[in-house]
């Protein structure tokens, strides 16, 4: 198999912070923010990297881009010591901060985008070029000359993953890339970075706690808690081994007691006197065609979705089935 382009071993860093118990504030404590974190990722995969609020997913992303000191173990990142080689390292890997944006608030989107060639010295030909191609696939066209801060967040978004990516970096990080994003603002998104995936064999890493962007994009996820690699694999088997449900939500012609008794399904709750009603039920016993069935024996069915396990939720269980 070809060289990993993340390679971590017994990645650990610490920080040290004021006790809030201690007496004036002096005490301090000391908090292993990601702890003996040994992963592998190559090149090509898309990778979701996941767990729950304070598990240490930020830190990770910091140390394997050179930003943050790991306390001890080591980092490799496109073969490189990222903090040795943190600007060689810029050149082949781009990050998108959700939260934060690395766009020039008060120019145009398109000025920042001459900017950024400038730091990575891209030539004049491929900066346009390449900011044609993403124009283009992102749809990016129509708020080009507009100031960043005039974006909206959807917009802003696009640009921030344009930006990231107009080096043509083999690796992309991003963390949380679809937060606060309507429906339609995530689809896009998803769909240009599977696009971009499979015309450049982009390498993808995201931090995520939206469970579309995991099922959409990634062939594998690791789920960090507390610091510790809890799993990996894929996420079906992740769901199967949380033993996570999946959710079938029906509305009903008519009102109708619950649904009870339907073979390895469980009526969760019921509105409007019944017309709408939700059934958990399990995907490695049963599926949602032979629940579907089983309802409309009993009622006409106007409607349906299917809710997909909440990631906190198989998350939780994860931790749960460690315990
Ligand atoms: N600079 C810092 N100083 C002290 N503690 C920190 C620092 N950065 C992170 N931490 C702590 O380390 C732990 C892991 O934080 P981190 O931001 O990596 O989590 P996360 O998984 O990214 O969480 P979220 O999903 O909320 O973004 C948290 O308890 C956090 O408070």
């Amino acid at each position: 198999m070809s060289e990993p382009i993340i390679a971590t071993e017994h990645l650990t860093r610490r920080f040290s912070r004021r006790d809030p118990d201690g007496r004036l504030g002096l005490r301090r404590t000391t908090l292993t923010a990601v702890d003996d974190l040994s992963i592998r990722i190559h090149p090509g995969e898309a990778v979701g990297y996941i767990g729950a609020n304070g598990a240490g997913k930020s830190t990770t992303i910091k140390m394997l881009v050179g930003i943050l000191v790991p306390t001890s173990g080591t980092v490799r990142t496109c073969g490189r010591d990222p903090l040795r080689e943190r600007r060689q390292l810029a050149r082949e890997v781009g990050v998108v901060f959700g939260q934060r944006s690395q766009l020039w608030w008060d120019l145009p989107l398109r000025e920042s985008f001459t900017i950024l060639g400038a730091i990575h010295e891209q030539g004049r030909a491929a900066l346009t070029d390449r900011t044609d191609e993403l124009v283009t696939t992102l749809g990016l066209g129509d708020f080009l000359t507009t100031p960043v801060r005039a974006l909206s967040l959807g917009q802003r978004m696009r640009g921030e993953v344009a930006a990231a990516l107009l080096h043509r970096p083999r690796l992309v990080i991003l963390d949380e890339p679809t937060i606060g994003l309507d429906v339609l603002s995530k689809q896009q998104l998803r769909e240009f970075l599977t696009a971009e995936r499979g015309t450049h064999g982009t390498t993808l890493l995201l931090t995520t706690h939206d469970m579309g962007d995991i099922e959409r994009l990634c062939d594998r996820v690791l789920v960090v808690d507390h610091g510790h690699l809890a799993y990996a694999g894929t996420l079906d088997d992740l769901a199967r081994t949380s033993g996570a449900k999946r959710i079938l939500v029906v509305d009903l012609a008519e009102s109708a007691s619950p649904l009870t008794g339907i073979p390895h399904t469980e009526h969760l709750s019921s509105q409007g006197n019944g017309v709408r009603q939700q059934l958990a039920f399990d995907p490695d016993r049963t599926s949602a065609a032979k629940v579907l069935a089983a309802v409309s024996e009993r009622a006409e069915v106007l409607d349906l979705s299917i809710e997909e396990p909440d990631i906190e939720d198989v998350v939780r269980r994860i931790y749960h089935s460690r315990m």
